[in-house]
This record gives C-alpha cells, sequence and structure tokens, in this order.
C-alpha cells in the first residue's frame, strides 16, 4: 500500500524571491479589496516606532530638566506630556492592531479559494502527477491557520517596517556620536544575516521531502477514520499494519526534523556571537566618553539606551528578514501551485456550446496513450468512430483499458499519440471546461455531495428543476426508496458533514448517480459500470430503460456482463492495447473468437444453474 518512505534529491529552488513574493501579498491585498491591511499595517509600523521614540526621550528628558534645576512646573509639564504621548500612542496602536486581524485572515481566504478553484479546475492528469500533489499539500499547509506564512507575513512585513523606520532614525542619532559605531554594527549585521539566510532556506530545500512523510501520515491517519475502511480495518484486522506504517512515516518525519533543527540552531549561535560583540565594543565606547568627560549624564543615558536599542533594530531585522525568507518560501511555493502548468485549454480555446438535441460524432484516429512512467503503452493506434446517437459498448478483462478509452473521450487525457476529434475537430483546440458540457457520466467511483438527494441529482443548490429530479430519480429507479424517507428530496447525505444524514446502499448510490447523469442534459453518455453495484431486478429494469434513458443522445456502456451490452449498437472488444473484436452481440457470437469465448463462460453457470434446477 504505502512504499518505504527514502531520502529525496535536493529540492528544486524557489521559482520567486522574498521581493517578488511580498509584492505578489501586497497586490492580492489591494486587488481582493483588503486595502485597510495595507494601510493598517503601515500605521502599525509607524505607530511601533512613535512609541520606541518617546520611550526612548522620557528618561533624558526628565533627566535633563532635573540637571538644568528646572522649575516644578515645567518637569511636571515634561513627565504629563510623555506620559500623555505613551497612553495615545499605546492606545492607537492596540487598535489598529486589533482591527487589522480580519483582513488579514480575509487575504489568507482568498489564497484558499484560488488554490481551492486550481484544485477542483487543473487539467485532469495534474491529479495524477505526484510533484503537483505535493504542492497542493504543501500550499495547504502555508495557509491553513492563523500561524502559516499566508497570513504571518503580515506581521513580519510590519515588523520589518518599524525595524526599518526605527534603523534609519537611529542611525541619524547614533552618527552624531560615532559613525564608527553604525559601521561595526552594520557588518555584523550582514554576516548574521547571510549566515541565517543560508541556513533557514534548509527547510525550503527540502519541503517535497517533508510533503511525502506529511502526505503519508495523513494518509494513514485518514484510512484510519474513514467511513468506507472501516469494515476492512476490522474484518482484516488492519490496526497493526496501519498503526506499523504510522511509527515508520513517524519517525522518518522526526528525523527529519530534528536534523532542520540542528540546522537553525547554529543560525541561532551565530546570531548570539556577533550580538554580543556589537554591543561589548559599543558600551565601552560610550563609558569611555563619560570617563573622558565628552558625554553628559542625560546624553549617556540617552546613547547608552539607543545603542541598546539600535542593537534590537538590527536584530529585528534580521529576524525578520529571515522570518520573511522562510514565509517567502512558503508563498512561492504557493504560487508554484497556482501557476503549474495546464497541459489543458481552460482560459483560450475554441468556444463549443453543447446542444443536447444535437447529434455530434467522436472520432479516435490512430490513438496511442502511455500514463506517465508505464513502460509500455495502454492503448495502442485506436481507430474508432462514435456515430450520432450510436450506443456504443466497451468491453474487456479488467486492466484491459476500457476506462482509460473512456478518459481519453471524455478528455481527462490526451492522447500521447493521435487526436479525438469532435465533430473533425481535434479536442485540443477547443475549451476543455466547454468540452467537459458534451458529457454526462456515471463513473466507477461514486462522489457524493455534502448535501440533500435534490442537490446532488441537480449538482446545484439554486434554480433545481424538481421536477426533472423526479423524473430522473424515477428512471433510476429509486423513487419508491427517496419519497419513503420523511424529508424526501430535501433529506440530507453525508454523514461527516450532516448530523442525522441517512447513509444509502451501494446499489442506491449507484442509481442516485445514474439519476445525476440524466438530469444533465448532455449530448453524450458515458457510464463506467453502471450496474456493478445494483441487484439482478434493478440491473435488468436498468437494460429494460436503457433507450429511454438514453434517447436522443451517443452513449459509451462499458461493462464486463457481455449480456449487459447486447442493447448497444455496437459491441468493441479491448485486448491487447487495441480493438480486438467489433459488432453486434449476435455478430460477436457468430464469430466465435474472445467475446463469444467470454460470454460462454459468463452464461455457463447460469445455464447449469437452470440445468440443475431442471433436474431437481
Ligand atoms: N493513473 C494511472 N497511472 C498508471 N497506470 C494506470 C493508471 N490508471 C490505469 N493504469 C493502468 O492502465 C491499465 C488499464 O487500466 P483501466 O482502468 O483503463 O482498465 P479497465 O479496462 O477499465 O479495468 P477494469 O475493468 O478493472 O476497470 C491498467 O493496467 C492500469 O494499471
Amino acid at each position: 500500500m504505502i512504499k518505504e518512505i527514502t531520502k529525496k534529491e535536493k529540492d528544486p529552488k524557489p521559482k520567486y524571491n522574498m521581493g517578488q513574493n511580498s509584492w505578489f501579498m501586497i497586490k492580492l491585498a489591494w486587488t481582493s479589496g483588503e486595502k485597510k491591511v495595507l494601510v493598517l499595517s503601515l500605521l502599525s509600523a509607524i505607530l511601533a516606532v512613535a512609541l520606541n521614540l518617546v520611550n526612548l526621550y522620557v528618561s533624558p528628558a526628565i533627566l535633563s530638566a532635573v540637571e538644568r534645576h528646572a522649575p516644578v512646573a515645567d518637569l511636571l509639564l515634561t513627565i504629563v506630556g510623555f506620559v500623555l504621548g505613551i497612553m495615545l500612542v499605546s492606545a492607537a496602536s492596540t487598535y489598529v492592531n486589533a482591527n487589522t486581524l480580519y483582513g488579514r485572515i480575509s487575504v489568507r481566504c482568498e489564497i484558499l479559494n484560488l488554490l481551492n478553484r486550481k484544485a477542483a479546475t487543473t487539467s485532469y492528469p495534474n491529479v495524477d502527477d505526484d510533484r503537483y500533489r505535493k504542492l497542493l499539500t504543501k500550499s495547504s499547509e502555508c495557509i491553513n491557520t492563523n500561524q502559516a506564512a499566508a497570513e504571518a507575513i503580515w506581521t513580519t512585513l510590519t515588523t520589518l517596517t518599524a525595524n526599518l523606520l526605527g534603523f534609519i532614525i537611529y542611525v541619524s542619532l547614533l552618527t552624531s556620536v560615532q559613525p564608527l559605531l553604525i559601521l561595526i554594527i552594520l557588518v555584523t549585521t550582514v554576516i548574521s544575516y547571510l549566515i541565517g539566510n543560508y541556513l533557514n532556506g534548509y527547510g525550503y530545500r527540502h519541503r517535497e521531502e517533508e510533503a511525502e512523510y506529511e502526505r503519508h501520515m495523513d494518509y494513514i491517519t485518514g484510512r484510519a477514520r474513514d467511513l468506507s475502511a472501516a469494515k476492512d480495518i476490522r474484518i482484516f484486522g488492519l490496526r497493526p499494519w496501519l498503526e506499523d506504517l504510522y511509527g515508520k512515516a513517524m519517525e522518518s518525519y522526526t528525523a527529519f526534523h530534528s536534523k532542520a533543527q540542528s540546522v537553525y540552531i547554529w543560525a541561532k549561535i551565530a546570531d548570539l556571537v556577533l550580538a554580543f560583540l556589537r554591543n561589548a565594543i559599543a558600551y565601552a565606547y560610550l563609558i569611555g566618553l563619560v570617563i573622558q568627560n565628552d558625554l553628559g549624564v542625560a546624553e549617556f543615558l540617552l546613547f547608552f539606551t539607543a545603542v541598546g536599542g539600535f542593537t534590537q533594530w538590527v536584530a529585528g531585522i534580521l529576524g525578520g528578514f529571515n522570518t520573511l525568507h522562510k514565509q517567502s518560501l512558503d508563498i512561492s511555493t504557493v504560487r508554484e501551485c497556482l501557476e503549474y502548468d495546464e497541459p489543458f485549454k481552460f482560459d483560450g480555446g475554441e468556444h463549443i456550446e453543447a446542444e443536447a438535441d444535437r447529434k455530434y460524432e467522436i472520432r479516435l484516429e490512430n490513438v496511442s496513450f502511455c500514463y506517465p512512467g508505464a513502460d509500455k503503452n495502454t492503448l495502442t493506434n485506436i481507430n474508432l468512430t462514435l456515430h450520432p446517437g450510436e450506443k456504443l459498448a466497451v468491453v474487456g478483462l479488467n486492466g484491459a483499458g476500457k476506462t482509460t478509452l473512456m478518459k481519453l473521450i471524455c478528455g481527462f487525457l490526451d492522447p500521447t499519440e493521435g487526436r479525438v476529434l469532435l465533430d473533425g475537430k481535434d479536442i485540443r483546440n477547443f475549451n476543455r471546461a466547454d468540452y467537459y458540457t458534451m458529457f454526462s457520466a456515471v463513473f466507477q467511483s461514486f462522489s457524493i455531495l455534502a448535501g440533500t438527494i435534490a442537490t446532488n441529482v441537480a449538482q446545484n443548490d439554486v434554480g433545481i428543476d424538481m421536477e426533472r429530479v423526479k423524473e430522473c430519480i424515477e428512471k433510476a429507479g429509486l423513487r419508491a426508496k427517496i419519497e419513503s424517507l420523511p424529508e424526501g428530496y430535501e433529506t440530507y447525505l453525508n454523514r461527516e458533514v450532516y448530523e442525522g444524514a441517512i447513509l444509502l446502499s451501494g446499489g442506491e448510490t449507484q442509481r442516485l448517480m445514474l439519476a445525476r447523469a440524466l438530469y444533465k442534459n448532455a449530448p453524450f453518455i458515458v457510464l463506467d459500470e453502471p450496474t456493478a453495484a445494483l441487484d439482478p431486478i434493478a440491473e435488468s429494469d436498468m437494460y429494460q430503460k436503457y433507450n429511454e434513458m438514453t434517447s436522443g443522445r451517443s452513449s459509451i456502456y462499458i461493462s464486463h456482463r457481455l449480456a449487459s451490452t447486447r442493447f448497444c449498437d455496437r459491441i468493441i472488444m479491448i485486448d491487447n492495447a487495441g480493438i480486438s473484436e467489433e459488432g453486434t452481440h449476435d455478430e460477436l457470437l457468430k464469430l466465435g473468437g474472445k467475446y463469444a469465448g467470454l460470454y460462454e463462460v459468463q452464461s455457463k453457470y447460469y445455464k447449469e444453474g437452470e440445468a440443475d434446477n431442471g433436474e431437481e
């Protein structure tokens, strides 16, 4: 089920740098109508610096008044002025910070929307692409909490702006004492930054390795909780195996993090050593000036506090850039995911509008298909025409390539060689989203929406045509069941979301999927094993209604049950990656080939059963 996790090669470099990612966030806040995030962040930075400056000057100003024996009224005025200043700036700062939160959450949710849209509409081959899936997992982590990069970046940008502003003001202040001090602090700052920057990049350089560990753990956790796996886990005693797999995945994950942590510790040590050197030199120099009587007590206090404050601005800038760097790596991952290459045309491409009453032709011309990484073709040189209004059945053994053929026809996959043509035009020229409107389908796997039965049939929660919903439910043979429920068509499905929702049986769910396919009045209907979960009566009912259900449309019916394909106009048999036989049911039986052989095997047991019954 799960491969041993192996150490991965180094991840590629991030596509975007800190500046580009910060600009991306600023533009996003602007275009998503959250301009106040920018204004409030800037205001918050200015207020932080203002508060620092008021605090810096309060003691030296009072001391200076005392030193020059200022009148008590002046002294009191100075004290009250500073106290009021501190109170006002603090209050404004608290107000601004409290108001920035919701805007920041909105911008993060905007990214979440963009990622969800990408995940729901990306070209189908991407869904199967390992690199895309890893990027999506990692991107989700970058946006799923308030502390995640997509929101925390605003705090970083705000504190960084404050630190830079403070830095500039303090530089001009300290230059009046000794410009060399500034040089020492700057040099040590740059060295700290470069070391920190390199070491902190470890996380990004190994982000895909980390995402893989997390995917394994999420998968195992998901399986343990998955309703559909609950029976398997119990009956096959899978718990120890799942726990063992989780333990192994957790071990690799912990080892990865211990290694990352030890790398980050070196960044911290380098920062501390350099900060110590900076402070020692600066304080020694100021004490020297006082001893030589070049500096008064109030000035000494001002510069002593300013050096400490300056070091903090510098450390803030250093830390800020390092944090921004890490967050920028995450934002870069999100952007790479959002910009992941789309092999299909969604924005451009020729526009087509499905007309339910019009008849279309689909032709596969010398089509071959090989799955990425596979060593041989699943399908080779297929030539097939689905004539307007034709009912085509596709049969073959497990793994023959029936579903792959259906995916090529529906435009989920593009051929590796050859072309799929709609009314003579290569489908690659069409807008792929438009092309999908041509199809309605029942796939092998069910996808139930967390909603009512009516919304599941209509695949929408507004403008539902209830008459049509009832008609389709009736055709799918589910009317009696639905109408026996107290809430009828408004009954909720999906217990994971709605308390008290009902659980349909496998066969009932399959009929619901059929009703959904019928509701969408598309020119083509694709049915991939639509009776696999049905009982014999429901199955026979469906065969009888098949003509009625598909009337006026072209249909592709994939099935293992050869008898079920009788009602189709033509049957094709897929074998050895190609179409081995073609004709009506009777023609294929007469041919006496593989189809006839398989039909014989399938019908044998029924016949034997009938014979046994007869003997009794
Ligand atoms: N996403 C994929 N990546 C790689 N190989 C795949 C993928 N999907 C299917 N295959 C392989 O392609 C072959 C054909 O699969 P396909 O699902 O088309 O067969 P099928 O005829 O529909 O089978 P079944 O009757 O069991 O549903 C199989 O060998 C399968 O392992």
